[in-house]
């Protein structure tokens, strides 16, 4: 008797139907995780835009432990190492606890983490000396290099400092949408943010600084709600006096006019998700970096 033929196509086919159901099954798992991640972040969202919310009296806790993969040691040790205490409610969180729980929920949930930060402050407050600090000594953080009509100062390097261009190509910049915000500062020179270095930084998860003024900084929040706003302050209002004559870079007139210009821009400061003040420049500096930091990234 001639053997039995085996059917290998039934039992490839077989095996094929049962690896396409369980990348399937793989596939409608994750997008369920996906989405009740996506829900907590919406939660928590709403926590803080309402602080009367059902939302707002959630504790984190709760909130984590409605993610179906966390259970109760690991929703303990994520509140550890995002620095959230075990008692605290969704509409209790400081900025920072805000900051990185919500990159939390995203970088889950397989989203973008909101990396990008706004550094404003008055004028000579340190947002220059405290941006070059965080240049040169953490490298992982990307410093945005804005245009400008201005011509460079002695020392200053086209492409690190700024892209000095002239009022033309601004002017082109502007037209072909390559520009994220810009605008007049203190009356005189065109200052702007070029859109493709920050998009391009931002996809490979880097975090990005912008050192720009209060209109930049309002523009910014207009089309990134997302962004994270945080005001540079002097310790003393003598203090910034201080720092502005001894620059040096300005001539009497000038200064008086920036000083002018301080003071309305200090009246914003609410505005901003946080404050940071620049009595040292390393320890500022520390500062906007944790700000900025995502855990686990
Ligand atoms: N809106 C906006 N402001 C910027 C940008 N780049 C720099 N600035 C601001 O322009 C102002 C002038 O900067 P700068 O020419 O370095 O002079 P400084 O104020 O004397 O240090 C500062 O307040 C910066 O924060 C930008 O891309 N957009
Ligand atoms: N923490 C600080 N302590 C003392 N001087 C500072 C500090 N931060 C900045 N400065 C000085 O203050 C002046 C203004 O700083 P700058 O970075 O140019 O300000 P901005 O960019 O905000 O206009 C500079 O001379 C700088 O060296």
């Amino acid at each position: 008797m001639s053997p039995r033929p085996t059917p290998p196509d039934v039992d490839r086919v077989a095996a094929g139907i049962a690896a396409v159901a369980a990348r399937r099954a793989r596939a409608a798992v994750k997008n369920a995780v996906a989405t009740r991640e996506r829900t907590a972040l919406d939660v928590a969202e709403t926590g803080w835009a309402e602080p009367e919310s059902a939302e707002a009296s959630l504790r984190v806790r709760e909130l984590l432990g409605s993610i179906p993969s966390l259970g109760p040691t690991r929703t303990a040790r994520i509140l550890d190492e995002l620095s959230i205490s075990d008692k605290k409610r969704v509409g209790g969180l400081g900025v920072r606890q805000r900051v990185v729980l919500r990159d939390y929920l995203q970088a889950r949930a397989g989203g973008r983490p909101a990396r990008l930060t706004v550094l404003a402050g008055p004028t000579a407050v340190g947002k220059g000396t405290v941006s070059t600090y965080i240049r040169e000594n953490y490298p992982d953080v990307s410093l945005s290099v804005s245009a400008t009509t201005r011509k460079p100062r002695p020392g200053e390097v086209d492409g690190v400092h700024y892209y000095f261009v002239s009022d033309a190509e601004f002017d082109r910049m502007i037209a072909e949408n390559e520009m994220l915000e810009w605008a007049i500062v203190h009356n005189s020179y065109r200052y702007g943010t070029p859109r493709g270095p920050i998009d391009a930084a931002l996809a490979e998860g880097k975090r990005v600084l912008l050192e720009i003024d209060l209109q930049g900084a309002r523009s910014v929040r207009a089309v990134m709600p997302e962004a994270l706003l945080v005001f540079l302050l002097p310790p003393t209002w003598a203090e910034l006096v201080r720092r502005l004559t001894g620059r040096g870079t300005e001539d009497a007139a000038e200064q008086q006019r920036r000083l002018e210009t301080a003071r309305v821009e200090l009246a914003a400061q609410d505005e901003f998700d946080a404050k940071v003040v620049n009595t040292e420049v390393s320890e500022a500096a520390r500062e906007v970096v944790e700000l900025m930091a995502v855990p686990g990234a």
